[in-house]
């Protein structure tokens, strides 16, 4: 069996006050592979993301995931910190320690592998929506991430940006060996992921194929 970077083993969890959002929750994601999350409203997607990124704890169950994992906000806004794009980017490795000529190296390269390298200097509010997130990508990549979580990325792109963010993902995923989870309502976003999970009532009810999936969802949003 392939080997998994995100391994999520019958996690329970619910806000303080509120009802249990996961109950007995289970997925893998093969390492190196592309995955989208999708689930109604209120599913836990976002709940399931933030206890994969170490921002909560599962109050029952077991979540191994590869590390160093990096995330990625709906809103870039709420994450890129500094002034410009080259600065943002290289703020995430100051815990690293590295010298000054590796930090400029890893900036460098992680850019080009967005294809941002032009822009190191651009101000970060000049920025399109696409091209934060991009930022924000480059920033985990810069890492060296093993693991990206991306939570709806492109809910506030426009329909061009957000298939040009999702091909990228896709490029990098194949090109660096990253392991992707994407949270998603977008059923054309599906056509670029290896596989999808279907989260309802807290827990996986569907599991697999992205065609499978996008065709079962395409049904019922044409029953709605
Ligand atoms: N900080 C919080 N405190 C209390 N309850 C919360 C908090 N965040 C989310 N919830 C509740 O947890 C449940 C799951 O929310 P979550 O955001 O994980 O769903 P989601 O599937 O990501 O939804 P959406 O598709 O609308 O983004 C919802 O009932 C929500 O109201």
């Amino acid at each position: 069996m392939a080997e998994s970077a995100i391994i999520v083993q019958d996690v329970c969890f619910g806000w303080a006050g509120g009802e249990t959002v996961l109950k007995s929750c289970s997925l893998t994601v093969p390492k190196g592979e592309f995955w989208m999350l999708l689930g109604t409203n209120g599913s836990g997607k976002s709940t399931l993301l933030r206890l994969l990124a170490g921002l909560l704890r599962p109050q029952s169950g077991e979540i191994k995931i590869a590390q160093p994992a990096g995330f990625v906000f709906q809103n870039p806004d709420h994450q890129l910190v500094m002034p410009t794009v080259g600065a943002d980017v290289a703020f995430g490795l100051v815990e690293e320690n590295l010298p000054l000529l590796q930090v400029r190296q890893r900036v460098e390269e992680a850019l080009a592998a967005v294809n941002l390298w032009a822009l190191q200097r651009r101000p970060i509010y000049a920025l399109s929506g696409g091209q934060k997130q991009r930022v924000a990508i480059a920033g985990a990549i810069a890492r060296r991430c093993e693991v990206l979580l991306l939570d709806e990325p492109t809910a506030l792109l426009d329909p061009d940006s957000q298939l040009d963010l999702v091909a990228q993902v896709r490029r990098l995923v194949n090109s660096q060996g990253i392991t992707a989870l994407w949270v998603t309502h977008r059923l054309d976003e599906l056509d670029y992921c290896d596989g999808a999970f279907l989260l309802e009532r807290g827990f996986v009810v569907d599991r697999g194929d992205p065609k499978r999936l996008k065709q079962r969802l395409m049904q019922v949003q044409e029953i709605i």
